[in-house]
Formats: structure tokens, sequence, C-alpha cells
């Protein structure tokens, strides 16, 4: 600590002044008496213009302005010059702090000492504690990123379960469910909007005797090869395709009228006539049945329809098969 810090603000002329204070003191104070004793004669009956009051109250002035002076002297100014001169004595003077001074005794040593290890304590848990809350942050943002990749990998689990719940798993067409969704929707909006929509039921003829002679593998591949044909037939976006099961599919067809379904599933019949099946085996018909509900024949619901189409293909069977029958 700066002990020149301490002193009070020094000024060069505080002597001086204390002396002109005196000077000024040494005239003030007998003429202060003077007008005092005037006042105090005067109140006390008048001037007595006589030879001796005058002397007694001169004297009287004189004794008074001496005792006032001496004792100003003595409590006020003689105070003021000593400590006028400390001031000046520890300005110029100020003292320094020696090495003595500085050099703490050996119980402070020892306490500073203590105080010195329990800091750099203090100081090497604190590091610690930083050290670790560093590395949990650093594990803590592992675990989130861990966390945020399970997350990620849950909801396309979620994604693919769902998708899977609507698939059908040997051709990878919607399955009866996805349709039966669709079929409602679409049923709703072509009633809504006074639309067009066709279904068709496309079952394979015969397909029991087809897999007793070639294998329900080749059979398998079949089913693929021909629902990769109707998913190729019909890929309009609003198309829907589905296997209801076994050698039994469906083609939902928004905006199609009966002319129009029947157009592109006579072209449907022209592919399978010339598709290959795996290793070449036979080949294969399809029966299909055809219902559209339009403004001019409309069905009460979507079962109303299905049943329709279910009957035309009912027909188209028992009409000897490979055929397409239309709805009444
Ligand atoms: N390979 C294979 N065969 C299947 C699958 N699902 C059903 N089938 C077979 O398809 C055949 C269907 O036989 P049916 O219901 O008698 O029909 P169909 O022989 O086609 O006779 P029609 O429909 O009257 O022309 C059965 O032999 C089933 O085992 C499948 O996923 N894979």
């Amino acid at each position: 600590m700066n002990l020149e810090s301490l002193a009070p603000p020094s000024d060069p002329a505080m002597p001086r002044r204390l002396s002109s204070v005196r000077w000024r003191l040494m005239l003030a104070v007998p003429l202060a008496t003077a007008v005092a004793v005037a006042l105090f004669a005067w109140s006390a009956g008048g001037f007595a213009p006589v030879a001796g009051g005058w002397e007694r109250a001169g004297w009287m002035v004189l004794l008074l302005s001496a005792i006032q002076l001496l004792l100003i002297e003595a409590m006020l100014l003689r105070p003021l010059r000593r400590l006028a001169a400390g001031c000046e004595a520890m300005e110029s003077a100020p003292l320094p702090l020696t090495p003595e001074d500085a050099a703490p005794t050996p119980g402070q040593a020892a306490e500073l000492d203590r105080i010195g290890h329990a800091m750099r304590r203090v100081r090497g848990s604190l590091w610690q504690q930083d050290q670790d809350a560093r590395e949990l942050r650093r594990e803590l943002s592992q675990q989130r990123l861990l966390l945020e990749q399970a997350h990620t990998a849950l909801e396309a689990n979620q994604r693919e379960l769902a998708s899977l719940a609507r698939t059908d798993a040997l051709t990878g067409l919607a399955n009866q469910r996805a349709f039966d969704e669709a079929l409602r929707r679409e049923f709703k909006r072509a009633q809504r909007q006074r639309g067009l929509l066709a279904l068709a039921v496309i079952d394979l003829d015969d397909f029991k005797r087809f897999n007793e002679r070639y294998g329900a593998d080749v059979g398998d591949a079949a089913l693929q090869r021909i629902a990769a044909l109707l998913d190729e037939r019909f890929k309009r976006d609003t198309d829907v395709v589905a296997r209801l099961g076994g050698e039994e599919f469906v083609a939902l067809l928004p905006g199609f009228g009966m002319a129009e379904a029947q157009n592109v599933l006579e072209l449907l019949r022209d592919d399978l006539r010339t598709l290959r099946l795996p290793d070449g085996e036979g080949s294969l018909t399809v029966s299909i049945g055809l219902a559209a509900a339009s403004p001019a024949h409309p069905y009460l619901s979507a079962q109303a329809l299905m049943q329709a189409a279910d009957e035309a293909l009912y027909i188209a069977k028992h009409a000897g098969r490979d055929r397409l029958s239309l709805a009444a």
C-alpha cells in the first residue's frame, strides 16, 4: 500500500497563510473588543467624558484583546501550525516501506503459507471441476447424438413398419388394408365431385394348376411379374393397384368410366399374353370383373361397387375365364 496516498493533501502556502491570519487577528481582535466595550458602556448608561473613564476603557480593551489573542494563539493557531508542519514533513519525506517493514513476521509467514496452500488447493479443485464439467458436456453431447440417431432410426423403423403394414410382402403392391382405405377415400371423393371411379378385380386363371405344374417358387415369381405389369400399366398418381391375397389383384382407377377402364384392361390382357414367365414356363391368363361408378350410374357405397366388380368377375370365370366382364 502506498503511504503517500494516505497523507492529507498538502498546501505549501499554509504557514504563510497562518501568519497572515495572525496579523489580521491582532488588528481585528482589539477593534472588535473596543467596539464591544463601547457598546457595553453605552448600554450601561452612556460614555463618561472624563479622562479617567477613557483611560480605563482603553486599558480594558488592551487587556481583553491580549487575553483573546493569547487564547487564539494557544488554542487555534499553534495547533494549526503544528498540523501544517506535520503535513509538510509527511509531504517532503514520505515514509517508504522498508524491506524490514514489508517482511512478515514468522507467524504471518506461516499463515500466508497456509493461505497460499489453501488457495492452490482451491485452484486445483476448481480446475478439476472444470475438467469434469467439460468431460460431462462432451459425454452429454455424444449421448445426445446417439439419442438423435436412435430417434431417427426409430422413426425410419416406424415408417417402414407402417409401410409394411400396408404393403404386400411378395409383390410390394398395396395390400388389402391399404386398398380398403383407398377405395373408401376415392369413392367419397367421386361422390363429392360427381366424378368417375372404375374398379377392376383381376384374378389369375387356374393358378392352382400352374403352381402344381411348375412349383410354388415359379408361382411366386409369376405373381411378382404380374404385379410389376399392373404397376406399369396403371401408373397415374391417382391409380391404386393392390394384391388382395392369393392370385387376386385389384385396380382402382379414379376418373375412369367403364369405357376407358375397359380399354386399358384389354391392353393389360394383351401384355399378359406376351409376358415371359420365369424359366419361360407356360403362360397365364386373367379373368377380370369391372364395375364403374358415375353420376349416371351411382353406387350406394364403396362396398356395393366392390361387390359389383366381384360379381362381374364371377361371371367371367363361369363364362370360361380369360375374359373381361362388365358389371350390370
Ligand atoms: N405360388 C403361390 N401360390 C399362391 C399364393 N397364394 C395363393 N396361391 C395359390 O393360388 C391357388 C389358387 O387356387 P384357386 O383359388 O383354386 O384358384 P385358381 O386355381 O386360380 O382357379 P380359378 O380362380 O377358378 O381360375 C392355390 O393353389 C393357392 O395355393 C402365393 O402367394 N404364391
